[in-house]
């Protein structure tokens, strides 16, 4: 069977998300969300290692608060970066090299589902760069500083970037050893593989599996899990992720 590295970047700023407490670390029904987004992939036989990556400024919070959920898991901990690339690339470089394949799963996509994962899994197996990604449904305007509208965007072809995102591991390695020659312009860790001119097969995901920014993120997310867990004969916290529905 092959091996799956699941690198897990938590060590972002959260300005736009705002507060006292940075967003992987805020509970979403009972639960922080760094644990929903990391716990579906370490209890899955394909995944050799989880590598949550964290700001070292919230290493020890994070031990002290939620050190105990690691205990019994294959993750370790790694520092991470001022940019996203740079909390991937420092996790990236503890992966094995035996190690056939990389994911790469936000810490604030909570919504993602076994499904989701088992399929951007399969086709990362033939393809060997795979990622979710949704098609863009709303049209597309670009507005000007004075905020009037410049431009309709032909949105044809246009798809959001989520994550997971899966590579070969010698693959992703060997761009990001190349990441200089694209500056500091990475959002996203496909970016880096299409630099390198591999081409990355995009399977389709969910609209529920969207990135907390905001707080307004949350109180969607609230409601997906309200009504994905919580029918109305049943109101009690839900004790994990299920596979009860997409949305
Ligand atoms: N230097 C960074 C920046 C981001 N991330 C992580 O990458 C994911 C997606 O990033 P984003 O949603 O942009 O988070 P932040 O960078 O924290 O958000 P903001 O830009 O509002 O500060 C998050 O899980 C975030 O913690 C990271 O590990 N290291
Ligand atoms: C990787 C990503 O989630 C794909 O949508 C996204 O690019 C990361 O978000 P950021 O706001 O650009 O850090």
């Amino acid at each position: 069977m092959s091996s799956f590295a699941v690198v897990i970047p938590a060590a972002g700023q959260s300005s736009r998300f705002g507060g006292l407490e940075k967003k992987p670390f805020v509970s979403l029904d009972g639960r922080p969300i760094w644990l929903r987004s990391a716990e579906l992939f370490w209890s899955r036989s394909d995944v050799s290692g989880v590598y949550l990556v964290l700001s070292p400024e919230d290493r020890d919070s994070f031990r002290s608060r939620f050190g105990h959920l690691l205990a019994f898991t294959n993750a370790q901990i790694v520092d991470g970066g001022a940019e996203r690339f740079e909390s991937v690339a420092n996790a990236l470089a503890k992966v094995p090299a035996e190690v056939e394949f990389v994911a790469v799963h936000d810490a604030v996509r909570p919504l993602l589902t076994s499904k989701q994962i088992d399929a951007v899994f399969q086709t990362a197996r033939h393809s060997g760069a795979a990622m979710l990604a949704v098609p863009l449904a709303d049209t597309l305007k670009r507005v000007g500083a004075d905020n009037t509208i410049t431009e309709t965007v032909p949105r044809a072809g246009l798809w959001q970037a989520q994550t997971p995102q899966v590579f070969r591991r010698d693959w992703l390695s060997a761009a990001y050893a190349n990441r200089a020659k694209l500056g500091t312009a990475i959002t996203d860790d496909a970016q880096l593989l299409e630099a390198a001119g591999h081409r990355v097969t995009v399977v389709p995901g969910s609209p529920a599996n969207f990135k907390i920014t905001t707080k307004d993120d949350l109180e969607l997310a609230e409601a997906v899990i309200r009504s994905r867990f919580h029918p109305a004969e049943d109101r009690t916290p839900s004790r994990g992720l299920g596979e009860e529905a997409e949305w």
